[in-house]
Formats: structure tokens, sequence, C-alpha cells
């Protein structure tokens, strides 16, 4: 047999075809009918989803999606972006998809095995796993190995907050922003939340971003009062993983903290919950409340450090030439 040939597929979360309500509602449909994302009863979240969130949502959620939108959807465009560039650094094909919405995972795998790629190196663009995000990545590749002749070699890369790479690119990234625009009297490490119940059955994904944060503070020998974490992005009436980040952000306003440095060290991408959840909304929100300087720091995107540091977390996981 000749030598493997290998792919690396860089997987995001996914989003909308178009800032629209029709455009929108079918990605949530998609995204939300996912049990790894909502865990509720099934019968119960069918007419939920259909009766009061669907014919409710897009509409809201669209004008959010086209406050943010540039030629395309942001997370699609710098996740293509990603690709391109890990593709170049490392000499190997790099292809990405959206795990939920457009372009799909498993057209993406049907392709690549076509092409006679062997070996799959499968790296979900979140630093932290959670069931929620990389699980549901994983699903989509178990599901199309299922019943499969001729399977590739994998490699799935569940997660990388503690690669001392990917530690140092966030650590550099935020020192260059404070070096560019001074400091502030908190640092705070806001990360997408998930229900609390989710951790209660055994998901340690919150306990992953605290350790993450906790890493990068330390490599910017931050003292204990100049940083914090907080969980953003709230859905539903149920407890998500506390502290809140819109509520901490008030009442650390109305305890005379004057400024607030924002950076969010789960998403790989800026997206909606990063150019308008967190720029928008929690500067609002901070601003409002007596706060009187809100910076968001960018998230790595695809700048120089991430895709080094990415592409050295994939080398560890190439086959070993033969
Ligand atoms: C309802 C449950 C949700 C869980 C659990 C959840 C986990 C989770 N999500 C991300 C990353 C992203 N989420 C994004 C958008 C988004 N997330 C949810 C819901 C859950 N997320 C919704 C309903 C939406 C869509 C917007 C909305 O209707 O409010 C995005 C942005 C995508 C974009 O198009 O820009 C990302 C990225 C993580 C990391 C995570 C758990 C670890
Ligand atoms: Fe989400
Ligand atoms: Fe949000």
């Amino acid at each position: 047999m000749s030598a493997s040939k290998t792919a690396v597929v860089v997987v995001n979360l996914g989003t909308p075809d178009a800032p629209t309500a029709p455009a929108v509602r079918a990605y949530l449909k998609e995204f939300l009918s996912d049990p790894r994302v909502v865990e509720a009863p099934r019968w119960l979240w069918f007419f939920v989803l259909r009766l009061v969130v669907l014919p409710f949502r897009p509409r809201r959620v669209a004008r959010l999606y086209a406050s943010v939108w540039n030629e395309d959807s942001p997370i699609r465009e710098i996740t293509e972006r990603q690709a391109r560039e890990l593709e170049t650094r490392l000499g190997v094909t790099v292809r990405y998809a959206m795990r939920y919405g457009r372009p799909a995972m498993r057209p993406l795998l049907d392709e690549l095995a076509g092409e006679g790629y062997d070996h799959l190196v499968i790296l979900p663009l979140y630093p932290q796993y959670s069931g929620s995000t990389t699980g549901a990545v994983a699903d989509v590749v178990a599901n199309w190995m299922h019943g499969r002749r001729e399977l590739p070699g994998l490699s799935l890369i569940r997660d990388y907050w503690e690669h001392p790479a990917w530690v140092e690119a966030m650590a550099d990234s935020i020192r260059a922003f404070r070096e560019q625009h001074g400091g502030a009297d908190k640092l705070v490490f806001s990360f997408h939340g998930i229900p609390k119940e989710y951790e209660d059955k055994g998901d340690r994904y919150g306990e992953r971003c605290r350790r993450s944060a906790h890493l990068i503070a330390e490599r910017l020998a931050l003292a204990d009062d100049e940083w914090a974490i907080t969980f953003q992005s709230r859905f539903g009436p149920k407890e998500w993983l506390q502290p809140y980040t819109d509520k901490s952000l008030e009442a650390w306003a109305g305890q005379g903290v004057r400024s607030v440095q924002l950076v969010c060290p789960g998403f790989s991408a800026d997206c909606l919950e990063t150019l308008e959840e967190i720029d928008a909304e929690n500067r609002e929100i901070f601003l409002g409340a007596g706060g009187e300087r809100f910076q968001y720091i960018p998230a790595l995107n695809a700048d120089q450090g991430h895709i080094e540091a990415l592409a050295r977390i994939v080398e560890e996981n190439l086959p070993k030439p033969s």
C-alpha cells in the first residue's frame, strides 16, 4: 500500500446562511434539535422549540447577526482563513466545516474519502472540551463511520486548553493588547456557559475553563484581584454556569470598578457571541451601570500566533511517516 494521505478537518460551531429570519430559523432548528445541545425530554422540547423558540427568536437574532455580518458571517469567514493559513503552515491538506449549517461536515468527509485521504485529523476549534460542542462534532464523525466498509485512520483532538503553545498564544495576544492600550482594573475571562445541570451530570467543561483561565493568568503574572472568570450566553430559564458575565459587570461597576477588559478564551474565532453579546450588549451593561472604560480583546482568529499554536497541536497528531 502507498503511504498514508492525510487531511486535517477544522470544525467550528456554525452559523446561518444569511442574517435573515428564515435563514436563522433553519439554522436554529438544526442546532437546537441536537440532544447534545439541549438535553430536555425530546417530546417536551419538540413542542417548546416549535411553539415558543422558533416563532419568535429568529427575528430578533437575525437583527443581531445583521449588526456583525460582513460579506459573510464572521465565524465562517475567520474559520475559512484559519484553514487556509494552517494548510500553508503545515503543508498538509486542511479543510473546514461547520457542525451546524454550512459547509456541513458529512459531505466534506465523503469528499475527502472520495479523494483518497485515508487519515483524518479532526480539530474541533473549541479549546475546552464539552459534550455539547466537541462531543457533538465527534457524533457526526462516528455516525459517518458507521457502516462504511473502508475506514480512514482517525485522530480526534479532544481539546487543547492545556497545550503550552495555545496558552502562550492567548497570553501573547492579551499582553500585546495591553501594551498598546494600557491595562484595566479587571481582566475578565468570559466563557460561553452551559446549563449547570450538564456539569452536575459529569461534563467537566466548567472546570476546564477555570483551569484554562488560571494558566493564562499565571503566564501573564497577574495578581488574584486583577482578573476574574465569568460565563456568558445563558439560554432558557434554567441555571447555567456561574458567575454570569452580565451580572458580574453590573455588580463590579456598582462596586467602583472603573475599567474592564474582556477576553473570551473559549472562542477561537470572533462571532455573534463575542462581537455582539460581549462587545455591544455587555459593554452597554457595564457603562450603563457606571463603568468608565470597556475594552474587548479580540479572539485569536487567524493571527500568526494562533496558527502556529494550532499547527503544533496538529503536528503532534499527524500519523508517523512509515
Ligand atoms: C441552548 C444551549 C446552548 C449550549 C449548551 C451552547 C453551548 C456552547 N456554544 C458555544 C459556542 C457558540 N455558540 C454560539 C451561538 C449560540 N449558542 C446557542 C445555544 C447554546 N450554546 C444559541 C441559541 C446560539 C445562537 C445565537 C442565539 O440564538 O442566541 C456561537 C456563535 C455562532 C455564530 O454564528 O456566530 C458560538 C461560537 C460553546 C463554546 C458552547 C459550550 C461550551
Ligand atoms: Fe452556544
Ligand atoms: Fe448569545
